[in-house]
């Protein structure tokens, strides 16, 4: 999913896109840092950069490994920038590469086009906005020196190409008086959330008490409660995928081998089931999957695709990498630690633990091919469960 934040100078669209993403576990990109970035190394073609791994610009620009934030944070580097913005190759080249980075992620944006220009399908559209007087007093308290707000301004709304504006359809925010808490609990409150369903009904009432019979400790967390991901667990018994439920904040598809429907029947389609025909490029699943992340939900693939009791992972397939390397959806991978072997004796003995990693994002793996990428996953998810 990408939210979009436009605004003009020293409206706040870093400040409160960074906390946005960061509260709801999405990455963030400045635009504004790019043109800067444009200003000060005009002859880095960005897009090659990226592809190359030299360039990294989710939160805080870093090129050639070193960060270069207080550098670009320069008032001149800015004022040369809102120049250079002018230019179509400019913007067209810096489009290219927010496209190219953002493609099948979950990211906060922030720039003066972004709803409008670069992602008019963006899942929600903000534009801040704040007194002028406001926003150059934010501005001078940043830099330590006097700021020409309205030259910056005029010029930023008045270019011919991708002026900055509202999108039609961008909810408006003037936080002329708000603190950058206050700004950010009002975006998160405008997030389309998902609809209530019988799986979501199920985590509310059998939530609890799963939770209690298992004792599941979550040792380690990531907000999911926005955007699409792909939850990849090890799957060592039939019940981590009811204490996976038991923990999540949505509902989640799950992506079950079809025979399951002999045992389940209509069940599994009430539980969000997606099945699949194992061992072969099963098309229907494919398309299926792909139109459930399109959505923004969460889909749930289990690696290694049957169940090791043995708290061993087995081998993972590279289908569930698939949708990761086909830039569809970033990858969470989850480690469940505690249902081992599981008989009616040890039933009520458990002790629960599930440790949600970092995600893994199109971008990281670029250029690796599917049997790299789930090598990569699996060496974090083995790392995670020894030290679990
Ligand atoms: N309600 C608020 N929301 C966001 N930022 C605020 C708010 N109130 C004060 N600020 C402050 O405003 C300053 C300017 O914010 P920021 O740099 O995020 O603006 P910007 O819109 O990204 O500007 P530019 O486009 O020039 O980079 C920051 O120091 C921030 O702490
Ligand atoms: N989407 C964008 C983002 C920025 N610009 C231009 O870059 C200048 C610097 O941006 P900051 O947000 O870091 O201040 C800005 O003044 C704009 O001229 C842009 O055109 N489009």
């Amino acid at each position: 999913m990408i939210i979009a934040i436009d605004g003009l100078a020293g409206s706040g669209k870093t400040t409160a896109g960074k906390g946005l993403a960061k509260a709801i576990g999405f990455r963030f990109i400045s635009s504004g840092q790019l043109y800067r970035f444009k200003a000060l190394e005009p002859d880095v073609d960005l897009l090659e950069a990226i592809k190359e791994h030299k360039l990294k610009i989710e939160w805080d620009i870093e090129w050639e490994g070193k960060g270069i934030s207080a550098e670009l944070q320069r008032e001149e580097i800015g004022s040369r920038a809102s120049e250079i913005a002018l230019l179509r190759e400019v913007r067209d080249e810096v489009n290219n590469v927010l496209r190219f980075v953002a493609e099948g992620g979950n990211y906060v944006i922030e720039g003066r086009d972004i709803g409008t220009v670069v992602f008019p399908e963006a899942g929600v559209k903000f534009f801040l906005t704040a007194e002028e007087g406001v926003r150059a007093r934010r501005r001078a308290e940043q830099v330590g020196e006097e700021v020409n707000i309205a030259e910056r301004d005029e010029r930023d709304k008045k270019r011919e190409i991708a002026p900055a504006k509202a999108a039609e359809d961008a909810i408006i925010i003037d936080n002329s008086y708000q603190s950058v808490e206050e700004t950010i609990k009002e975006m998160e409150g405008r997030l389309p959330k998902d609809e209530f369903d019988f799986q979501r009904f199920l985590q509310y009432v059998l939530g609890p008490p799963v939770r209690g019979l298992f004792r599941i400790e979550v040792v380690k967390s990531h907000p999911l409660k926005y955007g699409r991901w792909i939850l990849t667990p090890n799957h060592t018994s039939a019940w981590d995928g009811v204490c996976l439920a038991a923990v999540l904040q949505r509902s989640a598809y799950y992506v079950a081998k079809v025979e399951l429907r002999r045992i389940l029947g209509p069940l599994l389609s009430i539980l969000n089931a997606v099945t699949i025909v194992r061992d072969t490029p099963d098309l229907k699943a494919i398309k299926a999957i792909r139109a459930l992340l399109t959505k923004e939900k969460i889909v749930v693939i289990y690696p290694e695709s049957k169940i090791f009791t043995d708290g061993i992972m087995g081998p993972f397939k590279e289908g569930a990498f698939y949708f990761l390397r086909k830039r569809m959806a970033p990858v969470v991978p989850v480690v469940i630690k505690g249902l081992e072997r599981i008989t009616v004796n040890t039933f009520f003995t458990r002790h629960v633990r599930i440790a949600f990693l970092d995600p893994v994002y199109p971008i990281d793996v670029f250029g690796l091919r599917e049997n790299d990428i789930s090598d990569k996953v699996k060496k974090l998810m083995v790392n995670a469960y020894e030290s679990m």
